[in-house]
This record gives structure tokens, sequence and C-alpha cells, in this order.
């Protein structure tokens, strides 16, 4: 099995009273946050910040105090099996335009009832709640 590890970052935005959440479409059909694999000598935050700059074109990014998340799965890859572990922080952006890269298909930013509708996975809608909830105790 091939051990692999991304980072990524929940980012939302306030309009009006609202938060709203970015979701992306990823080419194998999920909705998910934006996150991408760590390369050699980078910090799991260093990956989260070139990772939401390469895929959104976000660089406004303020990250939230004392949010760090862990999901794991395992998939097939080219005939292989990985095992991947991702890292998820919590950020807020002012930018609204989102400039995805060729590696997603689409974008949206929701609230947090219609994302967790739209989001695909289970583990993913936990990170959410534990975004959603943080924030309502925070902001
Ligand atoms: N192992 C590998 N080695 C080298 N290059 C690779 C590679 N895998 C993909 N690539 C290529 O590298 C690029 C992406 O690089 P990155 O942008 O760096 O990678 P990533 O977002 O972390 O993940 P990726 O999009 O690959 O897959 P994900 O884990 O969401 O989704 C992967 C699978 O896991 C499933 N999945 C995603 N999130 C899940 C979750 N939370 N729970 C359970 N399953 C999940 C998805 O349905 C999908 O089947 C792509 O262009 C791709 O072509």
């Amino acid at each position: 099995m091939i051990e692999e590890t991304s980072a990524g970052i929940v980012i939302f935005r306030k309009e009006d009273s609202k938060i709203l959440f970015l979701l992306l479409h990823y080419p194998t059909g999920h909705w998910d946050f934006v996150k991408g694999k760590m390369e050699v000598g980078e910090t799991t935050h260093q990956t989260a910040i070139r990772e939401t700059k390469e895929e959104t074109g976000i660089t406004d990014i303020v990250f939230v105090e004392n949010f760090e998340e862990e999901i794991e799965y395992n998939f097939q890859y080219q005939g292989e099996l990985i095992h991947k572990k991702v890292v998820f922080f919590l950020a807020e952006t002012r930018t609204k335009e989102v400039e995805i890269s060729h590696e997603h298909q689409n974008y949206i930013w929701m609230d947090y009832n219609t994302a967790m509708e739209k989001t695909t996975f289970d583990n993913a809608k936990t990170v959410l709640t534990r975004a959603q909830m943080l924030l309502s105790k925070a902001l």
C-alpha cells in the first residue's frame, strides 16, 4: 500500500450575516474542500496555502486558530492501493471570484446546510460540522 498525505483548507467568506463555505468539484465526481498532496520539505500549512493559490487563485487567507482536522481513506489509483491522510485547516477569505485550475470542474459557495448536502463524503461532512461549530462560537 502506498502512503500519501495531503493538506487543505475549509475556506469561508462572510456575505451579509451569512458564512459561505467553498467547495470544489473534483474530476472523479466528488465535491470537497481545497486540498492537495504535500511536496518534500513542506509543512501542512505551507501545502494548504500553496494548493489554495494553485487551485483557486485565493491568496488572502486568514487562518482560524485551534482548527486542525485529519481524515483518512483508501482508494485505487493506477492499480495501486493508496492510503491517504488529509489535514484540514480553517481560514477566511474576502475573495468571491474563484479561478479554478484545470484540476477541478467547478466551484460553489454554500451556507452550512447546503454545503452539508453537497459535500460527498461523510468524513468531509464531519470536518465541515466541526468548522461550523467553531465559527458559531467564535464569530
Ligand atoms: N496517487 C496518485 N499519485 C500520483 N498522482 C495522482 C494520484 N492520485 C491522483 N493523482 C493525480 O494528481 C492530481 C491531484 O493532485 P493533488 O491536487 O495534489 O491531490 P489531491 O487533491 O489531494 O487529491 P486527488 O484529486 O488526486 O484525489 P482525491 O483524494 O480527492 O480522490 C482520490 C479518490 O479518493 C476518493 N475520495 C476523495 N475524498 C475522499 C474522502 N474524503 N473519503 C473517501 N474517499 C475519498 C475519490 O472518490 C477518489 O476516488 C490529479 O490531477 C490526479 O490526476
